[in-house]
């Protein structure tokens, strides 16, 4: 297994890792949420940019994310835009993701940088490399909050993801029946076999939640959890998960 090692935190061995999203649409806001997560049990912390305000001030993302790093020791920053179509919080063309990506790594401070699948070639692909050149880890996303596609399309987009040099593979799909969260789980636990990268899924909403609890078996690297305000349906409260994930722990 390619294990993901930032600072001391190793993703991709033992129980999931905890991420926190912060999701201020103020630079107040922001940093306030990022004092509270200080404290919080969680492995890393997630800023969604999409939900931030000023996101067209690239210079100023960069620099609130500095702010955020040096807010934050011991807590790696993963830095994402979700576009509108995976459920983001604004439209951008994809010029504008992709400047504001090139920004992130020249100007500001993040860990990792979220980039969605269907953002990874052509300019996507040199962002990769540039932030591989900075030490930045990608996780490779994508995202359907209409439904679950088949076991075979999850997989494959997973693999895809992999072969795009992403560092981490994530996918988050939305079920409508018991047997779609299945389709999930069985599709982690079918790539983590034939991957060495390691892999984050989420079935979203209440009927999901099994998947973000019992990562460590299925096959699952990191977790989203919610400080007060969640960025998806179906994110546990973190003392919740943190207590959740310890019942669950299969290999201690
Ligand atoms: O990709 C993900 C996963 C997520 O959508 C979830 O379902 O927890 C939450 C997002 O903030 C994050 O970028």
């Amino acid at each position: 297994m390619n294990l993901v090692k930032i600072n001391e935190l190793m993703i991709g061995e033992g129980k999931p890792k905890i991420a926190v999203p912060i999701v201020g649409k103020t630079i107040a806001d922001i940093i306030q949420e990022a004092e509270t997560l200080q404290s919080l049990p969680c492995d890393l912390v997630e800023w969604r940019l999409d939900l931030f305000d000023e996101v067209e001030n690239y210079q100023l993302v960069a620099d609130v994310s500095h702010r955020l790093h040096a807010l934050l020791p011991g807590k790696p920053l993963l830095l994402t835009f979700r576009t509108l179509q995976e459920g983001g919080g604004r439209a951008f063309e994809a010029a504008a993701y992709y400047e504001l990506y090139r920004q992130i790594i020249e100007n500001g401070k993040a860990d990792m940088l979220d980039l969605e699948l269907f953002m990874a070639d052509g300019q996507g692909a040199q962002i990769i490399k540039e932030a591989k050149a900075k030490g930045i880890c990608i996780i490779m996303s994508n995202h359907d909050f209409e439904q679950t596609p088949s076991q075979t399309d999850i997989c494959h987009r997973l693999l895809l993801m992999a072969e795009k040099q992403a560092d981490i593979c994530k996918i988050a799909v939305m079920p409508q029946s018991p047997a779609d969260v299945l389709t999930l789980l069985a599709a982690t636990n079918e790539v983590r076999q034939k991957t060495d990268r390691p892999i984050v899924t989420m079935s979203m909403g209440q009927l999901g939640l099994v998947s973000r609890i019992f990562g460590e078996i299925f096959g699952s690297a990191i977790t989203f959890g919610a400080a007060e305000q969640s960025s998806a349906p179906g994110q546990l409260p973190v003392g919740r998960l943190v207590e959740l994930l310890e019942t669950a722990s299969w290999q201690g």
